[in-house]
């Protein structure tokens, strides 16, 4: 209960529907506790008892009438107190998926990293699904359960004053005997359902990544070993969840027989002091009434602990610490120049080897600068400290001369294009892919920039022009355009600062020649940073750093790098070697 304390909060915006839910619940408990077995009272014993012969045909059907009179009100405060509680429920999840993607979209990268994205996916879905559940059983049951437990004891001690003292005291000594299987069933509940939502977490998984890769799947032949693998983790779920089956379930057998156990004391106890059946009668159902909320709350118990079990997931991000953040006082900007300075600059992910260290170089405004160097040498890290997708650990990199923590990050980005190796594109039509560049454009600013990355009229070839959808990640498009509608987006952006990194996978000649030509014109005035795998951008550079193991071992233009840095020489003679057998020279 404690455990979710601190999601009451989503409560608050819903607190009239939740006054008027508990009010329904309380209707609903007093006529099940008491109502029902003082009914059975008011109702058999003038009819079953001596005062019978006294009434006439009309005033025991108007007893009788008093049976679906209470079963209406009890049915009828039960059906809203669920509706609302339901109602209530669905708000929370609502808020909770909101704020799950809300933090999901200011983590930190390396954070993101750290998990897979479908895992990500079912907690969003499933865990947040699991808490619902407990919240909305939490407010029904959790109040239900308790106030209908009270009603029905207070009807026994009620019965008791007027009939057997003695009654009262074994029905209700026998109650609290069920805790015990209700504290050891939630116990091993809680175990068994972290495995089960993680193997849900795991599936899910094993599904987005599948798909993801659809392509490397089929090429592989990965399609049986993917299967099973699956099937393996199925498996594994089905385990857990029976657990969780075998234990919760239990759990009703162990009840009821404590409760028939306490059914049969009563009865030798009325049969011994001579209380008359319709007393016994309302008895045993203030009896039952007393049995079942304890049996329901049980039931609670176990659904408590699965909630906790998916609390436990949704937690690490949910309550994760937002580490690169806006600072309390940013530096105001508008439109950076597109000086680049990293000082003294060292970084880890999440605590390893350095991937970059002791980084030092100025890149003045303008300037094409080509990043060249060994794989996983830094390069794409050193290119993804000046956006601030991650914070150095050391030194600092700064822009125009502000150090960019100082930034709003909002502006910060705003100034930078990033055209990527693989551009992703949203399912969603051509034109609102690119609007994404800047949301504010015109359609003819749109169009504009289409043009300049030679991508218009692959576009308008399309039935549906600027319209047509694109599929996942533009799974509808070839290579070339994907990479030219990324140019066209980054065009739009019309940024001082531009991070390219080059597609490695050759394009046809065409598509290659259209490509350069758009880079050429995107280029001009712009601060470029090119993670470069072809000779052609190298030789193009008007700055070119040479990485190798974390550091920046050389800068400068290519003729004097070529002349004096044995390590750009090889590299450079490998690309040239490479691109001249690949154009068949
Ligand atoms: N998200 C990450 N988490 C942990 N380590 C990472 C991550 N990204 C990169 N690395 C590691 O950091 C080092 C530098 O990687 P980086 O991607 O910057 O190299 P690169 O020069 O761009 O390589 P490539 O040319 O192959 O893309 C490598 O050792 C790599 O394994």
């Amino acid at each position: 209960m404690q455990r979710f304390r601190p999601y009451f909060h989503y409560l608050r915006p819903l607190r009239g529907q939740l006054i008027l839910a508990l009010f329904c619940l309380c209707i609903y408990s007093a006529a099940s506790g008491f109502g029902l077995p003082t009914m059975l009272q008011i109702v058999f014993k003038p009819i079953f008892e001596a005062e019978a012969r006294n009434l006439t045909v009309m005033e025991i059907a108007g007893l009788a009438m008093i049976i679906p009179a209470v079963f209406f009100l009890r049915g009828i405060s039960g059906y809203f107190s669920s509706y609302l509680f339901q109602f209530i429920g669905t708000r929370v999840l609502e808020g909770i998926r909101l704020d799950y993607f809300r933090k999901l979209q200011v983590l930190p990268l390396a954070e993101l990293q750290k998990h897979a994205a479908g895992d990500f996916t079912s907690r969003v879905i499933n865990d947040a699904q699991q808490v619902q559940t407990v919240i909305t059983a939490l407010a029904n049951d959790g109040i239900k359960h308790p106030l209908t437990l009270v009603a029905a004891v207070g009807f026994v001690i009620y019965a008791a004053f007027h009939s057997n003292v003695g009654i009262a005291v074994l029905c209700l000594a026998i109650v609290p005997l069920c805790v015990f299987p209700i504290r050891f069933v939630a116990r091993k509940v809680l175990r068994r359902a972290h495995q089960a939502q993680a193997q849900i977490g795991s599936l899910s998984s094993q599904v987005t990544e599948n798909l993801a890769a659809v392509r490397e799947v089929r090429a592989f032949g990965l399609e049986e070993r993917s299967t099973q693998r699956f099937h393996a983790t199925s498996r594994e779920l089905f385990a857990a969840q029976l657990k969780i089956v075998k234990y919760a379930q239990a759990l009703n057998p162990i009840i009821e027989v404590i409760s028939a156990g306490g059914i049969a004391l009563t009865l030798i106890f009325a049969y011994e002091s001579g209380v008359t059946l319709t007393d016994l009668t309302a008895v045993l159902l203030a009896l039952y009434m007393c049995y079942d909320p304890v049996k329901k709350l049980g039931y609670l118990n176990t659904d408590l602990k699965r909630g906790a079990a998916a609390l436990d997931r949704l937690e690490p991000v949910l309550h994760a610490p937002v580490a690169i953040a806006d600072p309390a006082t940013p530096v105001p900007i508008t439109r950076l120049r597109g000086d680049i300075a990293f000082d003294h600059v060292t970084f880890a992910y999440n605590g390893g080897e350095p991937a970059l260290r002791d980084a030092s170089i100025t890149i003045p405004a303008g300037t094409v600068c080509a990043l060249v160097g060994p794989s996983g040498a830094g390069k794409t890290t050193f290119a993804n400290l000046v956006p601030r997708f991650y914070e150095v650990g050391a030194g600092r990199v700064t822009v125009d001369g502000h150090d960019v923590r100082a930034l709003r990050l909002a502006d910060l980005r705003r100034n930078i294009a990033i055209v990527s190796q693989d551009p992703v594109l949203f399912n969603d039509t051509i034109y609102n892919n690119l609007l994404l560049g800047r949301p504010d454009a015109t359609r003819e600013e749109v169009v504009a920039a289409a043009v300049d990355a030679h991508a218009d009229e692959f576009i308008r070839s399309f039935s549906d022009g600027y319209d047509s959808t694109v599929g996942e990640r533009g799974a509808l498009l070839s290579g070339g355009q994907k990479q030219r509608l990324a140019l066209a987006r980054a065009f739009l952006r019309n940024a001082p600062i531009l991070i390219l990194d080059e597609a490695t996978s050759a394009l046809d000649s065409q598509s290659e020649q259209m490509i350069q030509e758009a880079l050429k014109k995107l280029v001009v005035g712009k601060t470029v940073l090119i993670i470069a795998h072809r000779f052609s951008t190298i030789r193009d550079a008007t700055m070119i750093l040479v990485f190798d193991r974390g550091e920046i071992v050389a800068s400068g233009a290519h003729a004097e790098l070529y002349a004096g840095n044995e390590l750009y020489k090889s590299l450079y003679d490998q690309q040239n070697v490479g691109a001249t057998i690949g154009n068949g020279l």
